[in-house]
């Protein structure tokens, strides 16, 4: 077998002894307590752990919406730990698609208006309609969010997330409030937007049996990752046990 190109298995983050505590009056959380973590250019990963276990508040750091207390998270080698409230923005603006477990739609727009409201801002965007293809929505630009089904309207959020074209997708809970069956279509969504377009794609989730679509799995424990498991064999979202 010929060896990957060397752009397709370095790191696009390394992350080293990461902590995050919070301080609320008197008592403090620490959320991530060392954690360490390598994540591969265009991989899609899939990040596993108990409520608490501190996936959300790494993902958020990755993200720029959150700085480490102490430890280094590099970004093709930019320590983002040390940047600015500026750069943040900048980084995140340039180069991060979030989805977030609820779809956040503007309600008044339709989905195409929803995705140009960022394509309009974005440097070389893909147009909206070409945006809403690739999560198979070609036939529901014109629909405003409330004529739409849940796993719906997330795909016009996974849409919305990646029209910019952001090297990094990142998912908290996308299937969280979507019953299997739509909730197999929104991860085939995910895996058709990292095949096709290469984005680094990390996706939090409490149930197990998606980790078997991920290239890796990270699993959290205590602030930790615990373990990174390759599958050598990935599943298709539709095979899925719910
Ligand atoms: N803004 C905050 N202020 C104080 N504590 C926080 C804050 N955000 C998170 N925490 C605490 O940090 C710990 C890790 O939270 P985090 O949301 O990262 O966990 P998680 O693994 O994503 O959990 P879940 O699966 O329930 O979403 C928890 O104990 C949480 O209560």
């Amino acid at each position: 077998m010929e060896p990957e190109p060397a752009s397709k298995t370095s790191a696009i983050f390394e992350i080293t002894g990461v902590t995050k505590i919070y301080q609320t009056g008197e008592v403090e959380v620490r959320a991530l307590n060392g954690v360490e973590l390598k994540l591969q250019r265009g991989e899609m990963a899939v990040l596993l752990g108990p409520s608490g276990s501190g996936k959300s508040t790494l993902l958020n750091i990755i993200g720029g919406l959150d700085r480490p207390t102490s430890g280094s998270v590099k970004f093709k080698g930019e320590e983002l730990a040390a940047a600015s409230d500026r750069e943040l923005t900048l980084y995140r603006r340039n180069h991060v698609g979030f989805v977030f477990q609820f779809y956040n739609l503007i309600p008044s727009l339709t989905a195409w208006e929803n995705v140009a409201l960022i394509t309009e801002v974005a440097t070389s965007p893909m147009s909206p309609a070409d945006a809403l293809a690739l999560v198979g929505l070609e036939n529901r630009m014109h629909h405003f969010p409330a004529q739409l089904s849940g796993g719906e309207q997330q795909r016009v959020a996974i849409a919305r997330a990646i029209a910019k074209r952001p090297e990094v997708l990142l998912c908290d809970e996308p299937t969280g409030a979507l019953d299997s069956a739509t909730g197999i279509i929104v991860l085939e969504a995910l895996a058709r937007v990292n095949a096709e377009t290469g984005a680094t794609t990390a996706i939090i989730t409490h149930n197990a049996g998606i980790r078997k679509i991920a290239h890796r799995v990270y699993s959290f424990l205590d602030g930790r990752i615990a373990s990174c498991v390759v599958n050598e064999v990935r599943i298709q979202p539709s095979e899925v046990s719910w």
